[in-house]
């Protein structure tokens, strides 16, 4: 990987372990050799741009020259994908592939002012769009000529968007809509770059057209002037002010007085309005709410990216930290040998792959269903939707987790900026906020799996993410074995047991309240059962990758993959002993052994864990830390940030003068 790189002695002595080939590793990492290729040619054209190697440090900048700098990075990196273009590279989608990825993410720390452009306005035009709206603005948009953004959001209503307050008139007469603010809380609130980068949106508005109301439909507006970049006649835009994290996406606020577009501009792909006013209404209305499902299906993606780059740094610094010795005639060991350490830091190098195996399950399904879809087949849609919606709570929020358990399994260090943690983690926790709150979108979940649970009782057929609850019902889960398809079938049981009761408790409540008040009731025991349902879907996805893997890879890797999904069955067993106990019969005997084969389990991949960090593939120009870098040489890179400081451009501090020599001398 890095030839001529002197690299720390004990990192070394523990790579010297592997007993596996790395790069088979990477290239089932990255799905390939093709897209590893691709990903290490798109890392080293982009980010050796010399434009690129500044010595600035954004975390010591102002929120205001944070963004300039920002902009000035993304200016910089469309002209590299220009010129890689204009040099013959033909590479598809290659403004997602650089600009919606990981390889931009120590460019952009904390966040781009472009990542809803990239991942939401493009495809807002391309599945809400006719071909003749596509013709006019999605080129332009995909080539970053004109920038917009998905604007639905308000102060008052972001979840329940039906409650939306922009109102958007259709006036036969001019052939144009009225696009309103009627109060504060109708403010736009929240769209990434929609303070001072776009000059475009994709704007979630009520319609109304001939007296009557149609619902929420999306609208392309020109927020502001192409030459000038001034906001357009009637909009009132601006920024929301600094946050936990994401502080260069320039989230913005947006009001419309009285705006007119053209009737071209409302996005007629599903719904339509004509000429005189006459409404016509889509196959469906959650047909409108496509692009948030494609971007839960991403998340879910680059959460397992995030978590690749938090467990690099602290596998890797755990590897060369030498503290506190355990047998006290030996030196003082490499704190990962540690036995807590290792169950801080392996675990989490295992969710990082059932992470991804995951991801690439719903992406084929989420491929599969849009042609469906597409085709007008919508009768798998509520499969996707479940399966999307739970996985992007569970995932953010396992993540989020995670990563702070790698920062603390840093100590001290791990809080300083330079290591990376610091915006790993306002990136992962932005995304347990938005594209839908995490508790919210567990109960979307729960209204699939209570439906399941309906057609069991009726003897239906279910489909294959669900079928387990049949088998419950039918008896046949519930027994106790340690191996991971033994915890597998208790988590299943547990699972079905929980939408059992959350079932009777609703159909109890529907007796004396309405169905919709009675699921409210009921949220606390239905978002369990959602959380559960994901975590049945994450282990099971794992251990069909697994053991796909031994049929195509090398005995030594599949040996490792066997190693990982172990300490991911244990671990998740341990966490979840609680929901299990309710519905598995378990002897404290069975427990125990248990806990003892969690802790062999990490004995035993002790030997490749920085391997698989290593297969990870992330190169320290992406991982951006001063702790988990390649070549181990912690302390030096800690000492060298240190002294960028700007504190530390000078011996004496102005404050010195001004404050503390008058303090101290009117003291004496
Ligand atoms: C630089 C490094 C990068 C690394 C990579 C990292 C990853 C990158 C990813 C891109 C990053 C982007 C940056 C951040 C962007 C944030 C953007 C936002 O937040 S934008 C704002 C995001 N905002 C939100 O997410 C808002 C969240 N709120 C909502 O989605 C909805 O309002 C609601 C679902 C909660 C209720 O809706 P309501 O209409 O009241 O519906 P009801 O409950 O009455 O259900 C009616 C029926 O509809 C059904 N159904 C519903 N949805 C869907 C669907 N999608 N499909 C299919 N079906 C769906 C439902 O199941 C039900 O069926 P049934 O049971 O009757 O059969
Ligand atoms: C960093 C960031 C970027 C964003 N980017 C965009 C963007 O580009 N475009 C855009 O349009 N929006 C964007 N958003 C907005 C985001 O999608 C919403 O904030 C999110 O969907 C949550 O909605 P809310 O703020 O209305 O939360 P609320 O619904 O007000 O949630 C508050 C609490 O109420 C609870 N609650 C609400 N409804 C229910 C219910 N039915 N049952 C049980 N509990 C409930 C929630 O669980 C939560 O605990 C962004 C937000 C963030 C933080």
């Amino acid at each position: 990987m890095v030839a001529a790189q002197k690299i720390n002695k004990d990192l070394q002595e523990e790579r010297d372990k592997v007993t596996f080939v790395i790069e088979e590793f990477a290239k089932w990492f990255y799905g390939g050799p093709r897209q590893l290729h691709e990903k290490r040619f798109l890392e080293n054209y982009i980010l050796s741009d010399p434009d690129l190697q500044s010595d600035v440090d954004p975390s010591y900048l102002s929120h205001k020259e944070k963004y300039e700098e920002a902009i000035r990075r993304v200016v910089v990196i469309l002209k590299r994908i220009d010129k890689l273009q204009a040099e013959g590279h033909k590479i598809d989608n290659v403004h997602k592939k650089v600009l919606g990825s990981m390889i931009v993410s120590n460019v952009f720390k904390e966040g781009s002012p472009l990542t809803t452009h990239i991942g939401m306005f493009g495809q807002a035009l391309a599945s809400l769009g006719t071909p003749e709206q596509q013709a006019e603005w999605l080129d332009r948009a995909l080539r970053c000529r004109i920038w917009g953004t998905y604007v639905q959001t308000e102060l008052g209503h972001g979840t329940f968007v039906r409650g939306l307050e922009v109102t958007s008139t259709y006036d036969p007469k001019t052939k144009e809509f009225v696009i309103n603010s009627p109060t504060t809380t109708s403010y736009k609130w929240w769209p990434g770059g929609l303070a001072h980068t776009v000059n475009h949106v994709v704007v979630f508005a009520q319609l109304y057209s001939l007296g009557k109301h149609h619902g929420i439909q999306p609208f392309i507006v020109q927020v502001r002037d192409f030459e000038t970049h001034k906001p357009m006649k009637g909009i009132i835009i601006g920024e929301i002010g600094t946050k936990v994290g994401f502080n260069t996406v320039n989230n913005g606020f947006l009001a419309f007085d009285n705006v007119r577009i053209p009737l071209k501009n409302m996005l007629m792909r599903n719904s339509q309005v004509l000429e005189n006013g006459e409404f016509i209404k889509s196959q469906s209305p959650v047909l409108n709410y496509g692009v948030m499902t494609e971007v839960r299906v991403d998340i879910v993606n680059g959460m397992a990216q995030h978590l690749a780059k938090a467990v690099t740094i602290a596998m890797r610094y755990s590897t060369v930290r030498r503290q506190s010795p355990i047998d006290p005639k030996l030196p003082e060991p490499k704190i990962i040998e540690h036995v807590t350490q290792q169950m801080k830091i392996f675990p989490a190098i295992a969710k990082v792959i059932a992470i991804k195996v995951a991801a690439d399950k719903l992406y084929n399904l989420y491929d599969e269903i849009t042609a469906e879809v597409k085709s007008g087949n919508l009768s798998r849609l509520p499969d996707l939707h479940a399966l999307s919606c739970c996985l992007k709570v569970v995932t953010t929020n396992e993540v989020a987790q995670s990563v702070q358990i790698c920062r603390l399994a840093c100590g001290g260090h791990g809080f300083l900026n330079s290591s990376g943690f610091h915006d790993i983690y306002g990136n992962v926790v932005a995304a347990q906020h938005y594209e839908g709150e995490n508790t919210v979108l567990l109960l979307q979940t729960a209204r699939y799996l209570i439906k399941a649970w309906s057609q069991v009782l009726q003897g239906k057929k279910l489909t294959p993410s669900v079928e387990y609850l049949s088998a419950y019902k039918s008896g046949q889960l519930g027994k106790w074995k340690g191996s991971p398809n033994g915890i597998l079938t208790a988590l299943q049981a547990a699972t079905a047991g929980q939408i059992a009761l959350a079932y009777k408790h609703l159909e109890e409540r529907k007796k004396t309240s309405s169905v919709e008040v009675a699921t409210s009731q009921t949220g606390i025991e239905l978002a369990k059962a959602s959380e559960l349902h994901c975590q049945v879907f994450l282990l099971s996805s794992l251990m069909w990758s697994v053991n796909r893997a031994a049929k195509y890879f090398s005995k030594a890797l599949g040996e490792v993959f066997q190693d990982i999904l172990h300490i991911y069955a244990y671990d998740l067993a341990l966490r979840n002993l609680g929901s299990m106990l309710q519905f598995v019969s378990f002897s404290s005997a069975d427990l125990e052994q248990l806990q003892m084969d969690f802790e062999a389990s990490l004995k035993k991949f002790k030997n490749n864990s920085i391997g698989v960090v290593d297969g990870f593939d992330i190169p320290d120009s992406v991982l951006g830390s001063t702790l988990g870098a390649y070549d181990g040489d912690v302390y030096e890179r800690l000492l060298s940030a240190a002294k960028k400081s700007p504190l530390n451009q000078e011996d004496v501090n102005k404050s010195f003068d001004l404050y503390l020599k008058p303090f101290i001398k009117s003291n004496l």
